[in-house]
C-alpha cells in the first residue's frame, strides 16, 4: 500500500517515523506529502525519502492507494471529496468535519460512486464499539464527554486555576474548538449524534495528561470509561493515543478478520 499523507504536524511526522523509518507497517510505506508550509515540507520530504507534492492536484493524480489525512478540519472540507471522488481511500484525524451533516452525506454519496472507502480512527478516547453495539436497536438513551487538559492545550484557558471552558452539545463544541475536541465528534457519530451528546471541557492547570471520560446510558447498562492521555512531545492538544490510532487503523485496514 503506498500512502499519501496530508500535514507534517505531530501525527504526521509520528506517522513519518513509525511507517518509513521503523517499518511497523510492514511493506506499506508513506510515499509523499503534501502540507501547507513548503518549506517545512521539502525538510520533510528530504528527512524521510519521500515525495514532495506542491498541491493537492499532485498528491490526487499520484499513484498511491490511500490519503492520511493529519491537518485540519477545513483541509478536510476542502479536499476529501476531491480525493475520494478519485477512488483513493482516506484516513481521518480532523473528524469533526464529520459534524456537519451535509457534508457527511456528500461523502458518503461520492464513497458509494467511486468505491472509495472512509476510515475513522478512534483517536484519543475508545468506547466506540460499545455504542455501535447499544444503539444496534436504538436504545441508546445518553452519551456524555467531559474532557479535562492542562491550560496549554485549550486556547484561551488561564494559567493559574481550574476553569469549566464550555459545556453543551458536541456540535456546538467542535464549533468554538476546531483542534481540541474532535473525539467528540466520533463518539457522536458512534452514538447519539453531535446534537445529542453532552460534552464538558475543563482547563486544568494541576493535570499533565488529556483525560477524557465518557458516560453513557441504555438498554444494555451503564458504560463509564476513563482514558488518561499522555501528550505527544511537542504537542500538549494532541493525545499520543490519537497518533497511535491511526497507525492501528492502518495496520487493520485490509485485516480479513475484524475486531469490534
Ligand atoms: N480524532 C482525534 O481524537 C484527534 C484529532 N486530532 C486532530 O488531528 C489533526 C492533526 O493533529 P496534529 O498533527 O497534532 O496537528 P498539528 O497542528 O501538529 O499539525 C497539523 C498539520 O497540518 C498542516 N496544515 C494546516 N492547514 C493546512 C492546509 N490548508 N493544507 C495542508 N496542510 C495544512 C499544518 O501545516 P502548518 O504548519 O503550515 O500550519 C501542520 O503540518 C488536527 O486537526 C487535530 O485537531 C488531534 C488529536 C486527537
Ligand atoms: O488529543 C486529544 O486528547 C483530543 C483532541 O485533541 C481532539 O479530540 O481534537
Amino acid at each position: 500500500m503506498r500512502i499519501g499523507l496530508i500535514g507534517g504536524g505531530n501525527i504526521g511526522k509520528f506517522l513519518l517515523q513509525s511507517i518509513n523509518i521503523d517499518g511497523l507497517l510492514s511493506g506499506d510505506k508513506i510515499a509523499g506529502i503534501y502540507t501547507r508550509n513548503q518549506q517545512a515540507a521539502a525538510e520533510l520530504a528530504t528527512e524521510f525519502a519521500v515525495e514532495n507534492y506542491s498541491d493537492i492536484q499532485s498528491l490526487i493524480q499520484s499513484n498511491i492507494d490511500l490519503v492520511v489525512e493529519a491537518a485540519t478540519i477545513k483541509v478536510v472540507k476542502d479536499y476529501a471529496a476531491a480525493i475520494l471522488a478519485s477512488g483513493k481511500d482516506l484516513v481521518l484525524t480532523s473528524i469533526g468535519a464529520l459534524a456537519d451533516e451535509d457534508f457527511y452525506k456528500n461523502i458518503e454519496e461520492i464513497c458509494r460512486e467511486s468505491g472509495a472507502m472512509i476510515h475513522l480512527p478512534s483517536g484519543a478516547i475508545g468506547g466506540l464499539d460499545v455504542l455501535k453495539a447499544a444503539k444496534s436497536i436504538g436504545e441508546l438513551e445518553s452519551v456524555s464527554i467531559t474532557t479535562r487538559k492542562p491550560p496549554q492545550a485549550l486556547p484561551g484557558a488561564p494559567a493559574d486555576q481550574e476553569q469549566v471552558m464550555f459545556e453543551g452539545s458536541a456540535a456546538e463544541a467542535i464549533e468554538l474548538f476546531p483542534k481540541n475536541i474532535n473525539v467528540s465528534i466520533i463518539l457522536s457519530l458512534a452514538g447519539l449524534g453531535p446534537e445529542q451528546t453532552g460534552v464538558k471541557i475543563i482547563s486544568d492547570p494541576a493535570v499533565s495528561k488529556n483525560s477524557h471520560t465518557i458516560e453513557a446510558t441504555g438498554s444494555f447498562g451503564t458504560l463509564s470509561l476513563k482514558v488518561e492521555n499522555d501528550p505527544m512531545p511537542n504537542n500538549p492538544k494532541t493525545s499520543y493515543l490519537a497518533a497511535l490510532s491511526v497507525l492501528s487503523a492502518l495496520k487493520n485496514k485490509n485485516a480479513v478478520i475484524k475486531m469490534g
